[in-house]
């Protein structure tokens, strides 16, 4: 309580300092607030007005914020959780929660060709970044800016994601100009890449999920909505292609309600449809936008609404309330009182309920046909929150990982999060995201993970492939900084603090495959090649299989693996060599087996002499192996123990079945014994292989398999053939979705039934059914496929030691 009583004792002073900051005192006073001495003392400076007003205000402000930041750092460790930043920062300074009042990071997610980059082009045309718009696979082989590889120029793919930044100017409620910066992230659809879509939602405050208006919900737009909900993103829906024939944004709608279960109504209704979509009524404030010029860059409003669309804007404004009603209090009790909510109430509305993950309001229009993206920009600022509006917290590893909330406030200490790196021409580029303090080029940062300085000697903004050169970027922003030694997930701060963040999630690789280059003179361009992709993308592992002399390069699908093969040849002149993709399966024990084994090699010269003995057991759970000592007697040193241990996880790396790493295994080596000369590390690192080998083979081993979470979509009328090839492959099925025109099926598939599965699919729908897959689990494979991969892996060992 004694903590609350001096944040409280120092929040009313600094009330009183913001009252009197307020009435524009004629006198300065000095004052500090910081530990160890926590005081308020007032003392004359001199009189505020000889010097002149912008300095006043300049030193007003800087004192002003230096008290405030330290009362609320302090506010921030003590009662983490229980004010709302939003608060603090108003109440504190007015000027920061001004600045990021209009700031907006935001990413653009969606299933594969839904128009991420098409739209993303408009967004940087409109707003100035860019003169001219470029398309995808346009046919002035330009190619889309943010779509800066060459290779996704040709494939027409987002391979990785792009940042960029751009400011929007927007007319507010009483009709001024508000210029708003947005920091933007355009993410690739396929799932292979899906780690960019991780790493960009991790750091992101709010997002536009984008939807084909023809397709609506898609198998890849199910799997980047639980990626939102993983990092607690918010989001606005965008339907896109409005031009195609058949669009029908409405069945969307519904299909985000249902499939999606996230609570959604459209606030635009479209002004005609396909060929003849001219533009949008926007539903709360009852008037038609159009897009005119050469590329819709003038918008036109007007209060008449068309008279076909009249009837159709009033039926879904209905709906909007209704469907607001049902997440939002205030206009829960309007809705009751039968009282119609003010465009301003709703719009309120609209913003609580999608900032608390309870709604996504749906806007529409087609990136193509350069229609109804300006609304949207209004939209991400109107409704989307700003970093002071969402919670991110760190562990403090000087308070038992306490969580800490941070503020995206520029005086406080700085903490940033390393996201994404990147080798560029100048050397390694890596984003950060500034969650508190700002960043200044030449400042010292430490790195939580490794606790080593490092000088950050340039910052850029990154604009897809060119960037700008900053002095300085503030809290709750994104930039990109060069000479920083780290991995993707380091947590940096200014060392004053010990906090670290939690990072992404990493799925596991579930595809491998071996590799080599063509010409053995390649050799160093390979590896160098195979290091940056894997500093770069934590889902691209790469290991050297010391029994068949080979590179394995694992990740998250064919086409992963494919596209760094392509760009070994493309950046570095590396033709490869690959083998066939396999599946990356595991292997474990399902019972607990005792061990005593002896190592014992004394036949002239120095021998080698180790007895381990323990048991090898399953962990209960397919994740970590373990490995513990319990060795009492003293039988066993410290030292060769770790040499035990080493031996076990050295073990796990290459299990005994298959070669495939090794998951849920315990291994615990309670006794032993040495001998005084022939014993060695070596020796007890042997012998425990050679225990483990011979505990694995007795403790019903199990092959296990990755078990993809898959979603597959296609029109009703192909339901039977969808289930029939689901049913070949063993599928469980666990959910369907069945509307009037398509379904959705979801299910566990074990990846290796699923290669081949997309022609197949293909040819079973007349091209119309899609799929996606996304690793779930690994499961035990059936009893015959086991003997089988077993019996071909020790064939393989066999030829492998007759050569
Ligand atoms: N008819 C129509 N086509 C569109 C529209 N927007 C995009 N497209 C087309 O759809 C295709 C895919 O567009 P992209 O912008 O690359 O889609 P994406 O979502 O960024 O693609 P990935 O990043 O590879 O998943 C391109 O051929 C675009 O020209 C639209 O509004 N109407």
């Amino acid at each position: 309580m004694r903590v609350n009583g001096v944040v409280r004792s120092q929040a009313t002073a600094l009330r009183s300092l913001q009252h009197g900051l307020n009435s524009r005192q004629t006198w300065t006073r000095h004052v500090c607030l910081g530990a160890p001495h926590r005081c308020v003392s007032t003392a004359v400076l001199r009189p505020v007005n000889v010097v002149s007003r912008d300095q006043r205000i300049q030193w007003q402000s800087r004192r002003h914020q230096a008290g405030a930041a330290a009362a609320m750092l302090e506010q921030a460790q003590a009662e983490p959780g229980e004010l709302a930043q939003q608060t603090i920062i108003e109440n504190l300074n007015p000027e920061e929660a001004k600045r990021l009042s209009m700031v907006r990071n935001i990413g653009i997610a969606a299933h594969i060709d839904s128009g991420k980059t098409t739209a993303t082009e408009r967004v940087l045309f409109y707003t100035g970044r860019i003169h001219s718009i470029h398309e995808v696979r346009g046919k002035d082989s330009v190619g889309a800016k943010m779509d800066s590889m060459d290779l996704e120029r040709e494939k027409g793919i987002t391979i990785q994601s792009a940042a960029t930044f751009c400011d929007w100017v927007k007319k507010n409620d009483s009709g001024e100009e508000e210029k708003y910066h947005i920091n933007l992230i355009d993410t690739p659809g396929h799932i292979d890449f899906t780690i960019e879509v991780e790493r960009a939602l991790r750091v992101l405050d709010g997002a536009v999920m984008i939807l084909c208006a023809v397709s609506g919900v898609q198998s890849q737009t199910i799997t980047v909505d639980r990626q939102m909900r993983r990092y607690n993103v918010p989001r606005l829906s965008f339907i896109n292609k409005m031009d195609r024939m058949g669009a029908n944004p409405f069945k969307a709608v519904d299909q985000i309600n249902h499939k999606l279960r996230l609570p959604a109504a459209a606030i635009q209704v479209p002004i005609g449809a396909e060929d003849n979509f001219k533009g949008v009524v926007d539903l709360i404030r009852m008037k038609a936008i159009y897009n005119e010029g050469a590329k819709g860059e003038t918008i036109r409003e007007t209060d008449e609404i068309p008279a076909d669309v009249l009837p159709v804007a009033q039926e879904r404004r209905a709906k909007l309330i209704e469907t607001l009603a049902d997440v939002d209090e205030e206009i829960a009790e309007l809705f009751l009182d039968e009282q119609t909510p003010t465009p301003d109430q709703i719009k309120a509305a609209i913003r609580r309920a999608t900032i608390s993950l309870k709604f996504t309001p749906v806007m529409m229009g087609s990136a193509l046909a350069d229609k109804s993206i300006q609304p949207m920009l209004d939209a991400v600022c109107d409704y989307l929150p700003n970093p002071a509006e969402v919670e991110n917290l760190a562990l403090d590893r000087r308070r038992q990982e306490a969580s800490v909330k941070l503020v995206p406030y520029n005086s406080l200490p700085f903490v940033g999060l390393a996201f994404k790196l990147e080798e560029s021409n100048f050397g390694q580029l890596t984003y950060i995201r500034v969650y508190q303090g700002s960043l200044k080029r030449a400042a010292v940062l430490y790195n939580a993970r490794t606790d080593k300085k490092v000088k950050i000697p340039r910052i850029v903004r990154m604009h897809s492939n060119e960037m700008e050169d900053v002095q300085e970027v503030g809290a709750g922003e994104i930039c990109a900084v060069f000479g920083v030694d780290c991995a993707s997930g380091d947590t940096f701060t200014d060392g004053q603090l010990g906090y670290s963040m939690t990072s992404m999630f990493v799925p596991d690789p579930v595809i491998s495959l071996s590799i080599a280059p063509k010409h053995s003179k390649d050799g160093s361009n390979f590896s160098k090649a195979i290091a940056r992709f894997q500093r770069e993308d934590p889902t691209f592992r790469v290991h050297f299989d010391g029994e068949s002399q080979e590179t394995i390069i694992s990740g998250m699908g064919e086409l992963h693996l494919e596209v760094y093969v392509e760009r070994m040849r493309r950046e570095y002149n590396v033709d490869c060599i690959t083998g066939q993709p396999q599946v990356a399966w595991r292997e474990t024990v399902t019972e607990s087996v005792n061990f005593d084994h002896l190592l014992k090699k004394q036949t002239g010269g120095a021998g080698d002499y180790a007895r381990v003995m323990g048991w090898l057991e399953p962990t209960g759970s397919l994740g970590e192996n373990k490995f513990e000592t319990q060795v009492t007697s003293g039988a066993i040193s410290e030292k060769f123990l770790s040499a035990c241990e080493k031996g076990f996880y050295q073990s796990c790396e290459k299990g005994p079945l298959l070669g495939h790493k090794v998951l849920g295994v315990n291994m615990v080596v309670n006794d032993g014994a040495i001998h005084m000369t022939d014993s060695s590390d070596h020796a007890f690192n042997t012998a425990t292989q050679q225990a483990f080998r011979k505990a694995f083979a007795q403790a019903n081993p199990q092959v296990l398999e990755p078990i993809m979470k898959t979603t597959i979509t296609a029109p009703t009328e192909f339901q039977g053939n969808v289930v029939g090839l689901l049913n070949k492959r063993n599928a469980t099925i666990n959910d369907t979705d069945t509307s009037a025109e398509d379904f959705t099926v979801y299910a566990d598939c074990s990846l290796n039934s699923m290669f081949g599965f997309s022609t197949q699919l293909r040819a079973a729908t007349q091209g119309k059914g899609e799929f996606g897959m996304e690793f779930a689990h690994y499961s035990a494979t059936t009893p015959q496929l086991q003997r089988e991969l077993v019996a071909k892996y020790a064939k393989a060992q066999q030829e492998k030691s007759k050569k």
